[in-house]
C-alpha cells in the first residue's frame, strides 16, 4: 500500500511523488465524496438497460466492434481485458483472458457497471473523460482501495467533431507494468474514431446519392453525373430511356463505353459536352456543367440529357385537353385504372388520344417515376416485333449488336409498356407476351437467361379486338389479360365541344415550338370547325391548326387561313347543321357583344338587335348567365 495515498485518504492535500493528473484525480473524489474502502453499487445497468443503452450507442459500438478483438489478440494470454465505454463511463462491451474477467468482476469492472470518477473514484476510465486525455492508473493510483490490484491505461474515444463518445480501456493485474500499454490504447481509440468518420461519411455519401437519385426521377429530362475518369456514377429512367440501355447496364461504366455512335466526345478539364446519335438515329444532346472542388480541382460534371430540338416528340409534352362529358368520363375511368396496377385496353379511332390517356394513367400512377416507353406494333415488320419487344442475345442471329439488346420489356421495368396497335402483333408474338404476363419474367431472344421483370402492360387498338378473337386473328386468352380495364375513347366527332378548348391549346403549342409570338383565334373559326367531320380526329385537328399557324401573316388566325376543305364545308352542310350553325353564330354574336359592351346587357341587346328579355333568354339558353 501507498504511503502517498494513505497520506492523502488521511487527510493531507498535497502528497509529493504523486502524478499531478492522479493527485486532481484524488481531490475530486474527496470533494465528491466516494467512498475510499468499498463501493456500493448502486450504479449498474440490468441486461435490458444495457441492451438498450448498446443500442443507443450503436455507432460506437459498431466502430469498435473489430478493434477491441483486434487490441485484446496484441494481449493474449497475459492476464489483461480491453473495455469499451461509453461518454458515461458505463462498460459496453469487453474481451478479456477469462480468468482475469473473473477477478475483474469482483470490482463491477464488467459490462453494465459505471465507472465514472464520481462513482468509483480515480480510475483509467472515468479520470480519461474527466481530463479528456488518455492516461494510466496503476496499484495504488486507484482512490478506491478495493481496486488497488488494478493497473488500467484508457484513451477517449471522439466523434468526428471533436465530442467524447466513449473510451478504450485495457486493465490487467497490478504489478505487471508496460510502458507501451497506454500507447496501445491510444492506437485503439484512434482505430474507432476512423471507423466513425467512416461510417459517417458512408452515411453522408449515401444522403447524397439517394438524393441525387430523387432529384433525377423528378426532372422530365435525362439527368446524369459523371466522374473525373468518365465513369457514370448516376443516370436517370429518363436519360437511361434516351439512350435505349437500362440504368444499371450504364451506371459503373465509362462514357466511351456506354455512347455507341458517339458524334464527338470532349472531355478535358475545361469542358465536357456530348453530341451523339441513339441507335435509331435521333440526336441527342447534353448540357453538363463541371463540378470541382473548392480547390478548382475536377471532380466531375453533373447535366442534363435532351433530344435534340427537331427530335422532340411533340406528344412528350402533350396532356389530355377537353372538358366535355365524354372527356370527363375518360379521364375520370382512367384515374381509377391509374390507381390499381392492372393491364388496361384502351379502344378507340386513330388520332382519339390513346397514347395521351396512356401517358396520363402512368403519371397518376405509382410507377410514375419509372420508364414509360411505347412501341407500334403495326410500325415494325413482323419479324422485328419480338426482338424489340424481348430483346437479344449477342449471336442470336447475323446482325445481332455486340453484347446483345435489351428488350422493351426490360427498359419498362419498373414503370409501364403502351402496346399500340396490338390487333397487329403476330400470332408467335402473342404467345410470348401471354407467357411474359403470366411469369412476369423475360428471356433475351437466344439467351438462357430468365429477368424478372415489374411492367403495366397498357395496351391500345382502333380494331375491333373482339372480332378479331372470334375470326382466330387474336388469342382469346391474352385478349382477357389485357381487357383487365377498358376504356373507350370516343372520336372528335362525339366531343365536339373540346374544340373550344383544343383549338387555343393548339394555337399556343405550335406558336411556341415555331418561336412565334402567340396568336389570337379569331372566333368566326368555330362554325367552320364544329362543322366538320374529323376522320382524322385530334391529330388532324393540330395538323390544320399548325398549318394554319405556319402560313398565318397577322396577329390572328381567321376563318381566311382555314384550309378549303374546311370552308368549303360550312355551305355543303345538311340542313340539320345549318340549323345548328345558325345557333352557334348567335351565340357567338352574343359573347362578343357582351365582350364589347364589358357584359353589359342593355347595350349588347342594342347592338344584337334584340330585346332584352330576349337577351337573358338566349344567355340562359346558351349556358352564359354566370
Ligand atoms: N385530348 C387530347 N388533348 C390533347 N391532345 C390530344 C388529345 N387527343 C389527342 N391529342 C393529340 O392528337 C395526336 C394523336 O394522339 P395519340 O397519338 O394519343 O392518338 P392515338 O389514338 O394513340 O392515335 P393512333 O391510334 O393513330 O396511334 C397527338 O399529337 C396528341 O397530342
Amino acid at each position: 500500500m501507498s504511503e502517498q495515498w494513505r497520506r492523502f485518504i488521511a487527510g493531507e492535500n498535497t502528497v509529493s511523488g504523486v502524478e499531478p493528473i492522479i493527485l486532481r484525480s484524488w481531490q475530486r473524489s474527496r470533494e465528491r465524496r466516494v467512498n475510499y474502502r468499498l463501493v456500493k453499487d448502486t450504479d449498474i445497468l440490468p441486461a435490458p438497460l444495457l441492451r438498450e443503452r448498446c443500442q443507443a450507442q450503436e455507432s460506437l459500438v459498431q466502430a469498435a466492434e473489430q478493434v477491441l478483438p483486434y487490441i485484446y489478440r496484441l494481449l493474449q494470454g497475459q492476464n489483461y481485458m480491453v473495455i469499451l465505454c461509453d461518454f458515461e463511463g458505463y462498460i459496453l462491451k469487453v474481451v478479456g483472458d477469462p480468468p482475469f474477467l473473473t477477478r475483474a468482476q469482483q470490482v463491477q469492472l464488467s459490462p453494465g457497471a459505471n465507472w465514472r470518477e464520481d462513482v468509483r473514484g480515480t480510475n483509467a476510465i472515468g479520470t480519461s473523460i474527466s481530463e479528456g486525455t488518455a492516461v494510466k492508473v496503476l496499484g495504488w493510483e486507484h482512490y478506491v482501495q478495493e481496486n488497488h490490484f488494478l493497473s488500467c491505461w484508457a484513451a477517449p474515444v471522439r466523434n468526428p467533431q471533436g465530442k467524447i463518445v466513449g473510451v478504450l480501456d485495457i486493465s490487467g493485474e497490478s504489478g505487471q507494468r508496460n510502458s507501451r500499454f497506454l500507447e496501445i490504447a491510444l492506437i485503439g481509440a484512434k482505430m474507432i474514431e476512423q471507423n466513425l468518420l467512416l461510417a459517417e461519411l458512408q452515411k453522408e455519401a449515401a444522403i447524397s446519392q439517394r438524393g441525387l437519385q430523387l432529384a433525377g426521377a423528378m426532372l422530365r429530362q435525362g439527368f446524369i453525373v459523371i466522374d473525373n475518369k468518365g465513369v457514370i456514377k448516376e443516370i436517370n429512367q429518363q436519360g437511361a430511356q434516351l439512350l435505349g440501355k437500362r440504368r444499371e447496364e450504364i451506371i459503373g461504366n465509362t462514357v466511351g463505353d456506354v455512347f455507341d455512335n458517339t458524334k464527338s466526345i470532349l472531355f478535358s478539364h475545361k469542358r465536357l459536352d456530348l453530341q451523339f446519335e441513339d441507335n435509331a438515329g435521333k440526336e441527342i444532346d447534353s448540357r453538363l456543367i463541371r463540378v470541382t472542388s473548392p480547390e478548382g480541382r475536377l471532380l466531375g460534371s453533373v447535366g442534363v440529357l435532351n433530344l435534340t430540338r427537331a427530335n422532340v416528340d411533340p406528344i412528350e409534352s402533350s396532356c389530355w385537353v377537353g372538358n366535355c362529358a365524354k372527356s370527363k368520363q375518360v379521364l375520370d375511368i382512367a384515374a381509377r385504372a391509374a390507381a390499381v396496377n392492372v393491364s388496361v385496353l384502351l379502344q378507340g379511332e386513330s388520332g382519339t388520344g390513346k397514347e395521351v390517356i396512356a401517358r396520363y394513367i402512368h403519371q397518376l400512377s405509382d410507377r410514375r417515376e419509372g420508364p414509360f416507353v411505347a412501341l407500334n406494333c403495326a410500325a415494325l415488320p413482323p419479324n422485328l416485333i419480338e426482338s424489340e419487344l424481348f430483346g437479344y442475345a449477342e449471336g442470336a442471329f447475323t446482325g445481332a449488336k455486340k453484347g446483345g439488346q435489351p428488350g422493351k420489356f426490360e427498359l419498362a421495368d419498373g414503370g409501364t409498356i403502351f402496346l399500340d396497335e396490338i390487333g397487329d402483333m403476330p400470332a408467335n408474338v402473342q404467345v410470348a407476351l401471354l407467357r411474359l404476363l403470366q411469369e412476369r419474367e423475360v428471356c433475351r431472344i437466344g439467351d438462357h437467361k430468365v429477368r424478372k421483370i415489374n411492367v403495366r402492360v397498357i395496351a391500345a387498338t382502333h380494331k375491333d379486338l373482339e372480332k378479331l378473337v372470334k375470326t382466330g386473328l387474336f388469342r382469346l386468352d391474352l385478349y382477357y389479360r389485357l381487357k383487365v380495364v377498358t376504356i373507350n375513347l370516343p372520336p372528335l366527332r362525339e366531343r365536339i365541344e373540346d374544340i373550344y378548348d383544343l383549338v387555343p391549346y393548339f394555337v399556343s403549342k405550335a406558336c411556341q415550338n415555331m418561336g412565334k409570338p402567340l396568336l389570337e383565334v379569331d372566333r368566326e373559326i368555330y362554325p367552320y370547325l364544329l362543322a366538320y367531320h374529323w376522320p382524322g380526329n385530334v391529330r388532324e385537328l393540330e395538323n390544320i391548326i399548325t398549318g394554319m399557324v405556319a402560313l398565318a401573316g397577322g396577329p390572328q388566325i381567321t376563318v381566311a387561313d382555314l384550309p378549303p376543305e374546311l370552308r368549303q364545308n360550312l355551305f355543303c352542310s345538311t340542313k340539320v347543321e345549318e340549323g345548328a350553325l345558325l345557333e352557334e353564330k348567335t351565340r357567338l354574336a352574343i359573347i362578343e357583344a357582351l365582350q364589347k359592351t364589358k357584359g353589359k346587357i342593355a347595350p349588347a341587346a342594342r347592338l344584337l338587335g334584340m330585346g332584352r328579355t330576349t337577351l337573358y333568354r338566349k344567355l340562359k339558353e346558351y349556358n352564359l348567365l354566370k
